[in-house]
């Protein structure tokens, strides 16, 4: 975005938008719905990577969305621009004001901010909300406060949204998410045994080692292969029945042969089934695969009930 300015007067909101779940949803209708009352051009500046990868790399924080999975979500908004301003130190630097009048002002060229009524920013995050409506007044611009009541109204955070990841409750994530949690990768070559017990698995290889992988264990998922929606089973997990040591993400698709490697694969997270297992032979994982199956299908139709 360093080459970016906006000519024509906008409204903006400032974020990293991790997950761009219900809230953020919220926030962005109400600055696109500005931006029509107003005449103003709808901005969303977002920052990547996020700050906690740049200012506390031993955080080792893993993200909602891939910073191609935000820019998507974000992008089908209704926004006239989208901002990706690359977060690095030296940007951490900035003092609040200097933020405010190279980037708010002079590249953007805000009449109007939309801010949470908690947000901070600038060097060390010491400017808040009233610090904004005073440099306002100096700059020309507005600034409109969502307030907590608000925000409280949805209750929702990414934090929560990260957490029910990591426990593997789906459904709590894709309800706070307002859409089913993804998973994009290639597809690899495994082992070859899958199709040896006639449950052939789509090995997918996720390049963005900062992307959440949800808890180890069997999921129903859904893709888009070819423009024909797809559902499957999936399993994150080490393959303990065949003593394998590293963590592999696998689909078995139902009502499905095609030769699909080096695919790119979008998919769906819909609902947690088990946890992974050891089972005492090839055998018995295959029988167990069957049950999942039924488990899978029965949740599918009636979901599309
Ligand atoms: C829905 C699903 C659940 C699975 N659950 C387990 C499991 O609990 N334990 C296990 O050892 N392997 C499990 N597997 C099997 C392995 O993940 C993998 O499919 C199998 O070892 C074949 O690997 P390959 O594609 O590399 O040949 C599961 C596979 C699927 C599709
Ligand atoms: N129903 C299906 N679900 C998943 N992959 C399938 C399916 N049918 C065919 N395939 C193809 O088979 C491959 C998986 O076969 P598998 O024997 O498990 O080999 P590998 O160990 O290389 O993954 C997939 O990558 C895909 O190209």
């Amino acid at each position: 975005m360093e080459k970016y300015s906006i000519n024509q007067p906008s409204v903006v909101t400032i974020g990293t938008f991790d997950g761009v779940h219900i809230g953020h949803q919220k926030i962005i209708k109400q600055l696109v719905n500005t931006s029509k009352l107003e005449g103003l051009k709808s901005v969303v500046l977002t920052f990547f990577p996020h700050p906690r990868m740049v200012l506390q790399k031993e955080s080792n924080i893993k993200l909602i969305n891939t910073i191609n999975e935000r820019y998507t979500i974000l992008n089908s908004l209704g926004l006239d621009f989208l901002l990706i301003k690359t977060f690095t130190k030296e940007f951490s630097r900035l003092s609040a004001e200097e933020f405010v009048k190279q980037i708010l002002v002079d590249k953007l060229n805000a009449k109007k901010v939309i801010i949470g009524y908690d947000h901070r920013f600038g060097r060390n995050r010491n400017a808040d909300i009233n610090n904004l409506k005073v440099f306002g007044e100096t700059y020309g611009f507005a600034v409109e406060e969502i307030a907590a009541q608000d925000i409280d109204d949805v209750s929702v955070s990414s934090t929560k949204i990260r957490k029910a990841l990591i426990e593997g409750d789906i459904t709590t994530a894709n309800n706070y998410l307002g859409y089913n949690f993804m998973l994009n990768g290639t597809v690899t070559k495994g082992k070859g045994l899958g199709k040896t017990i006639n449950f052939p698995t789509a090995n997918i290889l996720i390049s963005e080692d900062y992307k959440i992988i949800p808890k180890q264990g069997s999921y129903v998922v859904k893709s888009v292969i070819e423009n024909t929606t797809v559902y499957g089973m999936m399993n994150i997990g080490v393959n303990p029945t065949v003593n394998g040591n590293t963590q592999t993400i696998e689909v078995h698709f139902f009502n499905f042969n095609n030769d699909i490697y080096n695919k790119n694969l979008q998919i769906e997270l819909l609902k947690r089934i088990r946890d992974e297992q050891k089972f005492e032979s090839v055998e018995a994982l295959t029988q167990q695969l069957k049950k999942d199956k039924e488990t899978s299908l029965q949740f599918i139709a009636a979901q599309n009930a």
